[in-house]
C-alpha cells in the first residue's frame, strides 16, 4: 500500500509496532522516503500525542489506513469455546476499537472536508474455521466503521473498509498453520475471478477509496476477494 501510494506521488507516514527499527528497515525498500512513528494503538499516552508526532512531518492528512489486527494464539486456531475474556479483550481492543482510537487520535490532522479513512477487513458474515475471535473482532470493525461514517460524515470525512481475500502475511499464518489446510487453494477455486493471494489489488482498492473517485461513498465494505463472497 505504501509503495503504491508513493509510486503515485503521495507522501506517506507509517506507524510501527512493536519495533520502529524493523519498519524503518522495510521503508528503505520503498521507492521514496516515508517517516516512521512508533505506535502501540492500545496505549492511550501514545495515542494522545500521535497527532503531534505525525504533525511534525505533515500538517494535514488526506487519509488514514487502518491495517492493524492482533489476537493472542488462545483466541485463534480452534480455541473459540475456551478463550477467556482477557484474550478476547486484547483481540477486540487491538483489532476493533483501534479503528476508533486511531481515527479520533488523528482527527485534528484530517482534511475537512475531503479526507478518507480506510480499514482492512476480512468477510465476517460467516464463521471461519480457526479465525475464531478475530472473526468477531472483524464484525465489530464493520460496525465501528459504520458508526465512524455516521459521526465523521458531517465533517466531510469518509470511512470505508476493504474486505480482502486471504493474503500470505505473518498474521495470516497464525490461523492457517495446519499442513493440510490450504485455505488459499480453496479460496482460489471458489472465487469467480480466481485469487492469487496478492496484496496489490487490495492496495489499489485502498488508494481508490482515498482518492476523489469515491466522493459519496462512506460506511461501505468493498470486497476485493476475486468475488468469493458473492458465490455459495
Ligand atoms: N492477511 C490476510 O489474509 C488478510 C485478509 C483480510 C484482511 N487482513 C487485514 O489486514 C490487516 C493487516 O494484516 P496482515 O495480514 O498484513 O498482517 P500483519 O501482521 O502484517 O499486520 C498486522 C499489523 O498490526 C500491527 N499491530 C498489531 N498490534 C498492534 C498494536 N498494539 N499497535 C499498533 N499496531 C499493531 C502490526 O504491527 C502489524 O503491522 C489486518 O487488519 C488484517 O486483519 C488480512
Amino acid at each position: 500500500m505504501a509503495r503504491l501510494a508513493l509510486e503515485n506521488g503521495a507522501e506517506v507516514v507509517l506507524t510501527a509496532f512493536p519495533r520502529v527499527s524493523l519498519v524503518e528497515r522495510l521503508v528503505r525498500r520503498l521507492p521514496g522516503p516515508a517517516p516512521v512513528v512508533g505506535l502501540d494503538v492500545t496505549d492511550p499516552e501514545q495515542l494522545g500525542n500521535l497527532a503531534d508526532r505525525v504533525g511534525e512531518h505533515f500538517g494535514e492528512l488526506d487519509g488514514v489506513l487502518h491495517s492493524i489486527a492482533y489476537a493472542p494464539p488462545a483466541a485463534l486456531g480452534g480455541n473459540f469455546t475456551t478463550t477467556t475474556w482477557p484474550d478476547v479483550a486484547t483481540t477486540l481492543r487491538t483489532s476493533t476499537y483501534s479503528l476508533h482510537s486511531l481515527s479520533i487520535a488523528l482527527l485534528p490532522l484530517l482534511r475537512k472536508p475531503g479526507s478518507s479513512i480506510v480499514g482492512l477487513d476480512f468477510d465476517s458474515s460467516v464463521s471461519w474455521s480457526e479465525y475464531d475471535w478475530m472473526g468477531v473482532a472483524k464484525s465489530g470493525l464493520e460496525s465501528c466503521a459504520r458508526y465512524l461514517a455516521y459521526y465523521l460524515g458531517p465533517q466531510g470525512i469518509r470511512v470505508n473498509l476493504v474486505a480482502a481475500g486471504p493474503i500470505r502475511t505473518m498474521a495470516a499464518s497464525e490461523f492457517t498453520k495446519e499442513p493440510g489446510d490450504d485455505f488459499y487453494a480453496t479460496w482460489q477455486a471458489k472465487a469467480p475471478l480466481g485469487w492469487e493471494a496478492d496484496a496489490d489489488p487490495v492496495a489499489r482498492a485502498c488508494v481508490a477509496l482515498f482518492s476523489d473517485w469515491f466522493p459519496a461513498t462512506t460506511g461501505e465494505i468493498l470486497h476485493v476477494d476475486g468475488g468469493a463472497h458473492a458465490v455459495g
